[in-house]
């Protein structure tokens, strides 16, 4: 399936995102192992959730839709899952692989995990060398990759220093330390997302945080059932906040929005570029700030961005780029080279959409050099690259070209954000195509 995005015009719109994906998978992985029946309302019908739910139930954990986005999970407790007749397939979800590698570590039987072929050629090392070094048995394929074979059972804990700041990596060690004899303790570089953190802790999980260190206290920890509403996902939201800078005479305010701070970095950094950007009705949802969000038009400039915020940031990268190619001056985005090993070489493949529109992008070992501004041309088929943020980026670049643009295998993009198709064409686009 192609997504054609053909004469964008102003629009001025209040919008919604679907529930936060990493905060869904965490949901539904904790709520399986609570200790009775939780409520998730907001949940990301999208398939990398969708693959995450099944695994649960594969598990063998009940779990009923009662309506879009709304779900019990009825919880038996950390000791609780089953072994799976089949191989677990995680689709194209990193998160989900690593977080529920964490989980079958701590469980006495055998599973399998699996994943489509960008996850299967994604780096798995990151977590099988200290899931060993608590004394998993943990097989892959040469190098570190998918499918992965789990024989969990007793586990030691750990002290582990983390070389990345990564979310992924710390949640997995946080889910096998909740069945680890003593105090799991991780230390990240910078800080990543702390949704697990939160939802353990509000579960009634004794864990710490200082200085980058975080430890799981508990010596013998329970989960207790939980109701959540899950707030709508930034990095979602950060495309049709770009669309809304770059499109002329646009507004756009996007409701119930999660902003945790390990999470909102693109915020600040619009702010930076001087983005016209309003920050309202700041609350707390599902145990996480939110806020609505409301942009317009605006004249950007070019932005240095490197360092502690690129953890928090990390997916938005992609969206940024398109944003540095309308910014007056030279935009450098250093220390990225996580980008890398997502479910594409997003530094590669933004760089060469970005190009083929006409755009004066430069690649680096961890990073992006953008000129700006430049006119983007159409009349350009663009490549998904398998990768839903790409795929989402060339569209929004498409809105401000000279032509029509093709994204070929548009479909990717159900990933993590189905609507965002249909919201493109009936919100920015002259006519519904
Ligand atoms: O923990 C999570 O939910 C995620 C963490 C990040 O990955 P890393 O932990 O690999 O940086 C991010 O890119 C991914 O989309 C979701
Ligand atoms: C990197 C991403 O997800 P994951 O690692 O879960 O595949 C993403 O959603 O941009």
């Amino acid at each position: 399936m192609n997504l054609t995005i053909r004469s964008s015009k102003s629009a001025e719109e209040q919008l919604e995102v679907p529930g936060d994906k990493s905060i869904s998978h965490r949901s539904l992985i904790l709520s399986s192992i609570a200790e009775g029946e939780s409520s998730i309302r907001g949940l990301l019908e999208a398939d990398d959730c969708l693959k995450t739910l099944n695994i649960m139930r594969a598990l063998g954990v009940s779990i009923n839709k009662h309506a879009p986005g709304e779900y019990t999970v009825y919880g038996k407790g950390l000791d609780s899952l089953e072994e799976p007749e089949n191989v677990l397939d995680c689709g194209n979800s990193g998160t989900g692989m690593r977080l529920i590698a964490g989980l079958l570590s701590g469980q006495d039987f055998y599973s399998i995990l699996t994943g489509d072929q960008s996850l299967r050629s994604r780096p798995m090392n990151r977590i099988i060398e200290p899931l060993s070094m608590m004394g998993v048995k943990i097989w892959s394929r040469a190098g570190g990759y998918a499918p992965l074979s789990i024989q969990g059972g007793e586990l030691n804990s750990i002290h582990f220093a983390q070389k990345i700041a990564s979310a992924q990596v710390k949640s997995c060690l946080l889910l096998a330390g909740l069945y680890a004899e003593g105090n799991t303790v991780i230390e990240e570089p910078a800080p990543s997302r702390d949704h697990t953190e939160r939802m353990l802790a509000s579960a009634g999980v004794e864990i710490e945080k200082s200085d980058g260190t975080i430890a799981l206290k508990d010596d013998n920890p329970q989960i207790e059932p939980f109701d959540i509403k899950i707030p709508g996902d930034i990095s979602s939201a950060s495309f049709l906040l770009a669309a809304g800078l770059l499109v002329p005479d646009s507004s756009i305010l996007v409701k119930n929005v999660g902003i945790n701070s390990t999470r909102s970095g693109f915020l600040e950094v619009l702010d930076d570029m001087g983005a016209e950007l309003v920050i309202k009705n700041k609350r707390k949802m599902g145990g996480e700030p939110a806020a609505d969000l409301k942009v317009e038009t605006s004249d950007l400039r070019s932005v240095t961005v490197e360092g502690e915020i690129i953890p928090r940031m990390i997916d938005e990268i992609p969206i940024l780029a398109v944003l540095a190619t309308q910014a007056e001056g030279r935009t450098v985005i250093n220390d990225a080279e996580e980008l890398r090993v997502k479910e594409t070489d997003r530094l590669s493949a933004i760089t060469e959409n970005l190009n083929k529109m006409g755009a004066d992008v430069e690649e680096k070992e961890d990073g992006l050099i953008i000129e700006g501004p430049v006119d983007l041309k159409g009349e350009i088929a663009l490549e998904s690259f398998h990768d839903h943020r790409i795929a989402m980026a060339s569209a929004v670049a498409g809105l401000i070209a000279d032509g029509p643009v093709e994204i070929l295998e548009s479909e990717i993009i159900n990933t993590s954000f189905p609507e965002f198709p249909k919201i493109i064409k009936n919100k920015f686009l002259q006519e519904a195509e």
